[in-house]
């Protein structure tokens, strides 16, 4: 019978690494913090989203919409930073490649509801 784990009760299990220190007494503790931690990051993400929004402006077609040099680029810099703050990579980078094909998606539709400014001759 698959059960939901209980949020009161004491660990059940403990890590062989004699170094690892628990954070937290119980798995409600544990789910406070993560959700704590999500009431940050969700904000970001929708200020994140703003900034992508702003970058459709400066773009001529799907392809510069798409960016995929860029898209690299950010890849790498979040695999630096995860290295950096103990983050698991693969964790980090399926987030990045979701978060940024998300992200592209709604720059495309932002696109296609945009006109194109004429560019002054010199
Ligand atoms: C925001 C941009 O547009 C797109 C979105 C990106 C992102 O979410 O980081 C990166 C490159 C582009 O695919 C950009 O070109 O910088």
């Amino acid at each position: 019978m698959n059960q939901e784990p209980s949020t009161d009760g004491a660990a059940l299990r403990r890590y062989h690494d004699p170094d690892y220190e628990p954070l937290c007494a119980t798995l409600a503790d544990v789910r406070a913090n993560i959700d704590r931690l999500d009431r940050q990051i969700v904000p970001l993400l929708a200020e994140r989203g703003r900034y992508v929004k702003d970058a459709a402006r400066f773009k001529r077609d799907a392809f510069q919409v798409s960016a995929p040099q860029r898209q690299q680029e950010v890849i790498d810099k979040v695999l630096a930073l995860a290295s950096e703050h103990g983050a698991y990579p693969e964790v980090i980078e399926a987030c990045y490649r979701a978060m940024i094909a998300g992200f592209i998606a709604r720059e495309q539709q932002d696109f296609a509801g945009m006109s194109a400014i004429e560019e002054k001759q010199t």
